[in-house]
């Protein structure tokens, strides 16, 4: 990296499963959904200026400097609090894109709690919460920094016990857009609420479900392909809106093993469910 520094990381994340219950009158879906954090995460680092500037460092491939999470989450804190600091930041990306991961909303977490410390400005994560669900609407969780049982629109969030697990993650080469699977006709809006009580006893046993995965699987025959492969090698589900897919293990050996396991057309890697962000959690 360029950039002298420790690194702050920006974790992805993984929905264990994702029901849509309604829809708002502004067209956003309520959702239920259990979101952990998984130890692949993408690096950034900062230097602080004192001209106020805010300036992105390295190139990004396909995200160009003014549309950045990273970047407009840095302008918003700074408008917000009023600080006459700027800042160079240097993201380094290894989370896959518009995959289901969350990487520009955790980037953007990060970058949120950094500044705020390195800044001064001390607005506290309650603050930064509200100042990220105005740029996304995954960015709370992030700063919420533990798994999530996460209601209304991805605002309302309660802390979950998630069992430790191992998972492959696999990339299909597409990339999902988010607004494409809310508008589709055929999605399911109306799957009957859960209580949080009633989840931990799925976890155990019954099969969890994503009510975005049969839109994707329909549209997108590269996704369907690589969630038909590792439904061979375990309980496999798409995360978020897709399109990756992703399957849980006991441990390391076994999820090593069902990666490699796998075809040769196919990318992936394999990740570690942590319990709290690497920048901490409420
Ligand atoms: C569905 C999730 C689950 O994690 O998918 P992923 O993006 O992670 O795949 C997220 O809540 C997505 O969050 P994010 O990707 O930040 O979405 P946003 O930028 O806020 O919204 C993109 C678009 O998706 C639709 N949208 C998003 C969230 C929501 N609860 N209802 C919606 O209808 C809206 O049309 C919105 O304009
Ligand atoms: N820092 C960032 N990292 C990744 N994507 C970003 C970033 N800033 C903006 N984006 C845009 O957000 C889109 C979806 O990003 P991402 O968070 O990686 O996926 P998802 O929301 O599917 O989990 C990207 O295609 C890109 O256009």
């Amino acid at each position: 990296m360029q950039l002298d520094g420790p690194d702050f990381l920006a974790p992805a994340k993984l929905n264990l499963f994702l029901h849509v219950i309604g829809r708002r009158a502004d067209g956003y879906h309520l959702l239920q959904s259990a979101f952990t954090l998984i130890d692949h995460a993408d690096r950034l680092r900062f230097r602080i200026r004192d001209d106020g500037a805010i300036h992105r460092v390295n190139a990004v491939a396909g995200v160009p400097e003014e549309e950045d999470l990273a970047i407009r989450a840095a302008r918003l804190l700074q408008a917000s609090s009023g600080t006459g600091l700027g800042a160079d930041i240097e993201l380094e990306k290894r989370i896959p894109m518009g995959g289901g991961l969350g990487g520009g909303s955790s980037d953007a977490a990060t970058v949120l709690l950094a500044l705020d410390r390195l800044w001064g400005t001390n607005l506290g994560r309650p603050r930064l919460r509200e100042l990220g669900a105005q740029l996304g609407a995954d960015i709370p969780f992030f700063i919420f920094g533990r798994a999530a049982w996460v209601e209304g629109v991805g605002d309302v969030l309660r802390p979950l016990e998630v069992p430790p697990r191992w998972y492959v993650v696999l990339v299909p080469p597409t990339l999902v857009p988010t607004p494409e699977i809310f508008r589709a006709p055929e999605l399911t809006r109306n799957t009957e609420a859960l209580k949080i009580e009633d989840f931990s006893a799925r976890l155990a046993g019954q099969k969890l479900r994503n009510d975005l995965q049969p839109v994707v699987l329909s549209r997108y025959p590269e996704v369907r392909r690589h969630l038909e492969w590792l439904a061979s090698q375990g309980e496999a589900r798409m995360t978020g809106s897709g399109g990756c897919v992703f399957a849980g293990y006991d441990s390391r050996e076994q999820a090593e093993r069902a990666l490699a396991a796998r075809p040769a057309s196919m990318q992936g890697f394999v990740a570690r469910g942590i319990e709290q962000h690497p920048l901490g959690a409420e």
